[in-house]
């Protein structure tokens, strides 16, 4: 099979790190922005979703992710009413769905969305039936998909006892899981262990962005102090993986060589070897790390080399709007820049389906019934 865009997209993907706020339609955010009186930035002299678009991809193009994490005021601030959350979550699931993802995890932030007067719960329960609006019209379309939600605290904010508190009431309606995210510099997650704490003694899920903007310190308390089930990025762990008298890091391509032909010149720290002997899944976003500076580049993305080191990898969009992307780019990317196979694409979708935070029996028979047949179809295609 040859893994051009419409072969890609035909594939079953599963998605575990997508922000509902960082994937609105630009067309949406247009015409919720006309409807509430949102202000817009000037985008030249016509207001069109394509002009929008640009204008979120080239924001967000900035080398930082506090100044990637500024463009959100236009999305959040077109999502603070019921029938806007409700549009934008359904919509979410039909733009996913038809790019062949068939299990997604979404996150965003409810206490970010209060300033029309909703609660926490108006907040959630919104969204949950965009979702399942969502599902049921991409189901009629020929495009099943499963979607739930994680719940997310903002880690610059005091909220993530309470948010916390709100992904355990909604568990078995429709919210998976917790996460924090937001700046990470200055931010470290065991200001929330009060929460993680929480969640473990709640045998609750959760997942913390750690390792994107701020390095080891982050992906180490994230998983030894606060006990996280899975890492948001975590792309800097190979900071911690030495080659040739220095890190990864000063020759990737280099270093992805070696993983391939003598993975014994690589030499995992501490911490790195308890990412991977632990497995714990590392939800990595290839485009958003390149725009905020996290990584060089897709060829050099630290991706490919912890992919051939074996950690449990999985492949994400993190902002579709933000980063102008899909599941189908995010691969297509990997594919025709950094050497990846259909091997590859099927070994990253089955880790995303066994991290899932959704019950083992149904993960199992996605895995089985959708995703195994599709592959070994593919594979002889
Ligand atoms: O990549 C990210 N790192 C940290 N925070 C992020 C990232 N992408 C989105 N966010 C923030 C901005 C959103 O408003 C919030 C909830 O989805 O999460
Ligand atoms: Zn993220």
């Amino acid at each position: 099979m040859i893994l051009d865009e419409a072969a890609i997209r035909s594939l079953p993907k599963v998605l575990l790190h997508d922000h509902l706020d960082g994937g609105v339609r630009p067309a949406t955010v247009l015409e919720i922005a006309d409807e509430v009186g949102h202000e817009l930035p000037v985008i030249g002299d016509e207001r069109t979703a394509e002009g929008l678009a640009r204008w979120f991809r080239e924001s967000a193009d900035s080398g930082s992710l506090v100044r990637y994490l500024e463009t959100f005021v236009h999305t959040v601030g077109v999502m603070q009413t019921a029938p806007a959350l409700r549009r934008v979550a359904r919509e979410s699931v039909l733009d996913l769905a038809r790019d062949g993802v068939v299990y997604a995890e979404s996150r965003y932030a409810p206490e970010q969305h209060l300033e029309g007067g909703l609660t926490l719960e108006q907040v959630v329960d919104e969204v949950n039936a965009g979702f399942r609006e969502g599902e049921e019209q991409a189901a009629a379309e020929g495009h099943p998909i499963v979607v739930r939600a994680l719940l997310t605290a903002m880690r610059h904010a005091a909220k993530s006892r309470e948010i916390a508190e709100l992904a355990v009431r909604y568990r078995d309606k429709g919210a998976a899981g917790f996460d924090i995210a937001g700046a990470e510099a200055g931010h470290p997650p065991s200001r929330h262990l009060d929460a993680f704490e929480y969640l473990r003694r709640e045998n609750a899920h959760f997942t913390i962005h750690a390792g994107e903007a701020f390095g080891l310190p982050s992906i180490w308390e994230a998983l030894q102090w606060c006990g996280a089930d899975r890492l948001g990025h975590g792309v800097r762990i190979v900071d911690d993986i030495g080659f040739r008298g220095a890190t990864v890091t000063d020759d990737p391509l280099a270093a992805n060589q070696a993983a391939r032909e003598d993975p014994s010149q690589l030499r995992l720290g501490r911490l790195a070897a308890f990412v991977r002997d632990t497995r714990v899944p590392l939800e990595m976003c290839p485009h958003s790390n390149v725009q905020t500076g996290a990584a060089p580049s897709i060829a050099a993305h630290p991706i490919t080399l912890l992919a051939r080191l074996r950690y449990r990898i999985t492949l994400n969009t993190d902002n579709r709007l933000m980063s102008d992307t899909s599941m189908t780019r995010e691969m297509h990317a990997l594919v025709s820049e950094a050497g990846w196979e259909l091997d590859d694409l099927r070994w990253v979708t089955t880790n995303a389906m066994k991290s899932a935070f959704l019950p083992f029996d149904e993960r199992l028979e996605l895995i089985e019934q959708t995703i195994k047949p599709a592959y070994a179809a593919a594979a002889y295609a």
